[in-house]
């Protein structure tokens, strides 16, 4: 599992350890990290000229150290980029001994003044870098890039490899402002910990490829955020026992499909039983009954007992009007809603069940909701006074995920590039998962996860164990599916089975 922790509690925790080092001995294990890192990427790259950004703070002191540290022991000696490296600093001051320590070295460091535009000659350098290290701003930045800064980031080729020190300069190192003005790194260098500017959707984007490397830091606080890793897959799936039956295992129930959206029925109750469900009950109209059976002949139609039930996807919130549909599937998802049993509510179901909680009633079970951002401007519109928009929730993803799981009281999911896992309690951590290629935003996708969720939830998992592993199996199964192209979800659903298997045998 990787761990994201507040940019307070890292502060708290790296003062603790520097005053029991000598002078400087943190940031020198930082910059050795980092130097190592760049080397090899430029030996890979084959880069030529190598410029390292050096802002005000102790952020440019890990990129002056670094470059000392690649000049003085001759780290990118076998590479082209011998006489390639310079600092290009925009300050009105830099690290001291960090400064010192690259000048001594014999690296040149040019010094920008950050409120003045940058001239055409330090633009001409910057722009011709084919790996820039971004040690402008870390923990300590405030969002958003301005002048001289603004200006270098920008110099910077399309091409070049930018590798970012502690994090992309510019994004907010809470991970909670969208981003504006900053850098786009190929990839990020951190030390000690990840931080939440690593794992949430608003900066995440940024961060490229995360490499974490170890200053010594120990953390005995709660994370903020955290990311389930594909080695967590083993020890959280529900693996059957010898003596497991159906029943046992757990029946999932589906309340999905309708005549307008049959299709959504069948790939749930798919994704149901590819997961490993003991059992399938689907309820839901005539038509949608014969397309699931005939494509699963396992699922056993009608109601029943159920461990836990996914209630929404493809419904229709405003009724189905078909004459001899007796299982009228507004009526079921209602019902579903008050009984004692663990739901996913997705999709149609979210909207009912707004309503139905603004009426006084609150669950009796554990309960998660898969909207994405559309639904769930739906539902806090519903449910809070004046319209919350798509755009809105878009914006400032966590913020509206945290306001919809505090009116409900349920776990909500938060459907995106990364997906939110939200418990109603403020103090549980945050899950953030970021698996999925992009090619899975496709019609179908979020009736598969659904599925997915359900059998975990009728496993006996809590609701953010359950979300969260059913996004990161989902984008696993995507990428397996067919790595690097087109997806439809049917197929994705079909690859749930291979994909657990190849994560639980390692
Ligand atoms: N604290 C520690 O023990 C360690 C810190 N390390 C490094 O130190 C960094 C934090 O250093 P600092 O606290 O000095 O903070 P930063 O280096 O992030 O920068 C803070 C400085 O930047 C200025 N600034 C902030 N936002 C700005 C903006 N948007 N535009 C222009 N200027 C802006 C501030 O006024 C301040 O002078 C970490 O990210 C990490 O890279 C590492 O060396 C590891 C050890
Ligand atoms: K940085």
């Amino acid at each position: 599992m990787l761990r994201g922790y507040a940019v307070p509690d890292v502060r708290a925790v790296e003062d603790r350890v520097r005053a029991g080092l000598g002078d400087g001995e943190l940031m020198q294990r930082a910059a050795r990290g980092l130097a190592h890192v760049v080397a090899e990427r430029a030996r890979a790259r084959r880069a030529r000229h190598v410029v390292v950004l050096a802002g005000p703070g102790d952020n440019g002191g890990d990129a002056l150290w670094a470059a000392a540290l690649l000049a003085r022991e001759g780290l990118l000696d076998d590479g082209p980029a011998r006489d390639g490296l310079m600092v290009v600093g925009v300050a009105h001051g830099l690290h001291e001994a960090g400064q010192d320590a690259a000048e001594r070295a014999g690296v040149q460091v040019h010094l920008v003044d950050p409120d003045a535009d940058l001239a055409a000659e330090v633009a001409r350098t910057v722009s011709s870098a084919d790996l820039v290290v971004d040690g402008l701003l870390g923990i300590g930045g405030r969002p958003g890039l301005r002048g001289a800064m603004a200006q270098v980031v920008a110099a910077v080729r399309e091409t070049a490899y930018v590798v970012a020190v502690d994090l992309p300069s510019g994004a907010d190192p809470a991970g909670e402002a969208q981003l504006g003005t900053a850098v786009h790194a190929d990839e990020t260098v951190t030390f000690g910990v990840a931080k939440p500017v690593h794992l949430l959707p608003a900066t995440a984007d940024a961060v490229g490829r995360l490499t974490v490397v170890d200053i010594g830091l120990a953390l005995h606080v709660s994370p903020v955020v955290e990311r389930l890793q594909p080695d967590d897959v083993a020890t959280l799936w529900p693996v059957p026992g010898r003596q497991d039956h159906k029943y046992s295992r757990g029946v999932v129930g589906v309340v999905a499909g309708s005549d307008r959206y049959p299709g959504a029925a069948v790939l749930c109750s798919t994704a149901a039983l590819e997961s490993g469900a003991g059992m399938v009950r689907y309820v839901g109209p005539q038509h949608a009954t014969d397309l699931v059976l005939a494509a699963c002949p396992e699922v056993v139609p009608g109601p029943g007992r159920v461990q836990a039930a996914v209630v929404g996807p493809g419904i229709d919130p405003q009724g189905c009007d078909h004459e001899d549909c007796e299982d009228h599937q507004v009526e079921r998802v209602r019902e579903a809603l008050g009984e004692d049993v663990p739901l996913v509510v997705d999709a149609g179901a979210v909207q009912l069940l707004a309503t139905w909680l603004d009426s006084g009633h609150r669950r009796p079970a554990p309960t998660l909701l898969t909207p994405h951002a559309g639904e769930l401007a739906g539902l806090l519109t519903a449910m809070e006074d004046g319209e919350v928009t798509r755009e809105q929730v878009e914006a400032a993803p966590l913020e509206h995920a945290r306001r919809a799981a505090a009116l409900t009281s349920c776990t909500v999911l938060l459907k995106g590039a990364t997906t939110l896992v939200v418990d109603p309690d403020p103090e549980v951590p945050v899950r953030a998962q970021a698996d999925a290629p992009p090619w899975l935003a496709t019609a179908g996708a979020g009736d598969v996860l659904a599925g997915l969720a359900g059998v975990l939830l009728a496993a006996g998992l809590e609701a953010r164990d359950a979300g969260s592993l059913a996004a990161l199996v989902h984008g696993l199964a995507a990428h397996r599916a067919n790595p690097g192209g087109p997806l439809r979800a049917l197929a994705v659903a079909h690859s749930i089975p291979s994909t657990v298997a190849a994560l639980l045998t390692g």
